[in-house]
């Protein structure tokens, strides 16, 4: 280890949502003297205002500290990382960028199920963990009691666990002081062929892409050749440097440190996560281990609202695209929606951003069909397909058997709503695998259920039936065979390819009978009646009408006031927005989604 590498500690925060991750970068960035007051906007690490006001973490970055103890100088590297499941794959890369990780546990909330997931990332990284009890300024914080879940659960020493208010800045000289001591300095070998781990990449209109990397080994800087291991492109670096107040950039960088590499990158798929970036003229045996080609897990149609047009959708979405590697598109039409797109999203949280992104940054109104899972088909004719899209699935004549992908689901909660939990996971075709006790009065319970029945709302049913006391999360472990079925919609008669959806056969009477009801509480009443079935292939099993109503919004103006007429109208114009026509049939936003929505009015 060189002397250099000796004042170096490369770490993270790892927390469940809201248990202060944040607040608590914000005061060691605020300790460490490199940001005024002033400067600091209220949450350095949070940068994009959609994050902000959403109160999540979705891209990390790096930050760089220096701070002074007892005459010496020492550089860490905070690398932020998302809180939240869809993520978890750029979670493990930036904890495979550090030594160590706090983890901060909310003294009024304890440990949580994302906080486990966590830090079993962390442990497969074998990271240091220093846990750090926040909050403890609160009236209900319950410092012994969560310190013994840590240690329960957790099996992590909680004796010196610094207690702090990352709030109101009491105890940050005891989690500096922590880093330091607990957390191991990097090692790697300055001298050796250039081997350095991409753990994010974001688009910079200006610079390109922006790699944030940890060098393991060897040096970098500007001019050099570097090449790309998994996509194998190559690139001249223009610029490295770490970010501590903005970019500031370094001669080099070197083994153990953190930083960032631009080099007239284009696109962020030319520099994925996980990716290991190397000296072409000196190629390493092997790769930096874990790199993962993230895969959409969640599909769901993009299409322009009335009115709105689909080359400035493409543009929309080319242009997010280039930020965001794990977004797929592809053009596809609907017979009921016209031209449009085919998204792929990691899962629910992703495709939700995506949807506010294209709404608040390029002004579109969009109309986003329900999400939906790969299935595997096996057709007769022994070939296998992967369907993304309901309405492609081929003839029932010409399939073998269907596939549907399943995840194994982790849900903490207090011991009081475990009845409720098995019956919500049961009612979702659930697999119950086992229960165990953390303490007493706190289980994890594990379930194997379909990914299509927890992609949508089963996170906000479970949180309303456990009043927000239970937490989740869960992954992919593969395809079952199940009895499965494709469900067609039909409004005014007409067939919506929009809402076509693929249900377990047990399922389909229930949901048929759901959607029709829902839909007509969505749907706005016409000037003719409007019926609404559900349908498995010819057979009708259910159905519901919309009755008829004459609207008619000037004749409430008697006497011609000609500006509230004016306003009357504007407001009707308002009204449409978000809204298809099918047929003769307007139907609006909430429709395409309120089909998989089935737990909403209990
Ligand atoms: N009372 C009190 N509130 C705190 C403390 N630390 C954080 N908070 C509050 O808890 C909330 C969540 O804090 P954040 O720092 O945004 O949480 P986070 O873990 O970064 O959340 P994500 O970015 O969503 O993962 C905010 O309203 C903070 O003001 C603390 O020590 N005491």
């Amino acid at each position: 280890m060189t002397d250099r590498q000796k004042n170096i500690r490369n770490f993270s925060i790892i927390a469940h949502i809201d248990h202060g991750k944040s607040t608590l970068a914000d005061r060691l960035i605020e300790k460490t003297g490199m940001l005024t007051e002033r400067e600091m906007d209220s949450q350095v690490l949070d940068s994009m205002a959609l994050e902000k006001e959403r109160g999540i973490t979705i891209k990390l970055k790096a930050v760089r500290l220096v701070h002074e103890r007892d005459g010496e100088e020492y550089i860490l590297n905070l690398i932020d990382t998302p809180g939240h499941v869809d993520f978890n794959y750029e979670v493990s890369r930036s904890l495979a960028a550090c030594e160590g990780a706090l983890l901060v546990v909310d003294s009024t909330q304890g440990v949580e199920a994302q906080t486990l997931a966590n830090v079993y990332l962390a442990m497969d990284q074998d990271l240091e963990m220093v846990p750090v009890i926040n909050k403890i300024d609160l009236p209900s914080a319950r410092v012994d009691e969560v310190k013994k879940e840590i240690e329960d659960i957790v099996a992590l020493d909680t004796e010196h666990a610094p207690l702090i208010s990352a709030k109101n800045g009491v105890g940050i000289d005891d989690v500096l002081d922590a880093i330091i001591d607990e957390i191991p300095a990097p090692t790697g070998d300055a001298n050796a062929p250039l081997k350095a781990l991409i753990f994010d990449s974001i688009y910079d209109s200006y610079r390109g892409v922006v790699c944030y990397v940890r060098i393991f080994d060897g040096k970098v800087k500007a001019g050099d050749r570097i090449k790309m291991w998994a996509t194998e492109k190559e690139f001249e670096v223009v610029e490295v440097g770490v970010n501590a107040n903005g970019s500031i950039p370094l001669k080099e960088l070197s083994a153990g440190d953190v930083g960032y590499i631009t080099a007239s990158i284009k696109n962020v798929k030319e520099a994925r996560v996980g990716d290991t970036i190397y000296d072409p003229a000196n190629p390493p045996k092997e790769a930096l281990p874990g790199y993962k080609k993230v895969v959409p897990m969640v599909y769901s149609g993009i299409y322009p609202a009335e009115g709105e047009s689909y080359t400035d959708v493409r543009d929309a979405l080319e242009k997010l695209q280039v930020n965001d590697a794990a977004l797929v598109f592809d053009a596809e039409t609907s017979v009921a929606l016209g031209f449009g797109f085919r998204c792929g999203f990691l899962g629910l949280l992703h495709m939700e951003i995506i949807q506010e992104r294209l709404e608040r940054e390029f002004d579109l109104d969009i109309i986003t069909t329900a999400p939906s899972v790969i299935y595997r088909v096996h057709t007769v004719d022994g070939k296998m397909e992967e369907i993304q899209n309901p309405s492609n699935l081929p003839d029932p004549t010409a399939i073998e058997y269907m596939e549907e992908p399943f995840v194994r689901a982790e849900i903490m909660s207090p011991t009081d709503y475990v009845g409720t939990i098995m019956e919500l996971c049961q009612e979702r075709r659930g697999r119950y695998i086992s229960m165990d006790y953390l303490e007493e009065t706190r289980v994890v319970i594990t379930y194997e259920l379909p990914l299509n029945e927890v992609i949508y709302d089963f996170f906000d049913a479970l949180k309303s039936k456990t009043r927000g006391y239970a937490s989740y999360d869960y992954e992919l472990i593969g395809y079952e065979q199940g009895d499965l079925v494709k469900m067609d919609i039909l409004i005014n008669g007409e067939l919506v390819d929009a809402f076509s959806l693929i249900v377990h056969k047990e399922k389909a009477y229930e949901r048929g009978r759901k959607i029709c009801e829902r839909l007509t509480g969505v749907i706005p009443r016409h000037q003719f009646a409007v019926p609404i079935q559900a349908a498995i292939g010819s057979k009708i099993i259910a159905r519901e009408t919309i009755r008829a109503v004459r609207k008619d919004v000037l004749a409430k103006c008697y006497g011609g006031d000609i500006s509230r007429k004016r306003k009357l109208l504007e407001k009707q114009k308002e009204g449409k927005k978000r809204m298809r026509s099918i047929g003769n049939v307007e139907v609006p936003q909430e429709a395409f989604l309120a089909v998989l929505k089935y737990d909403e009015d209990k």
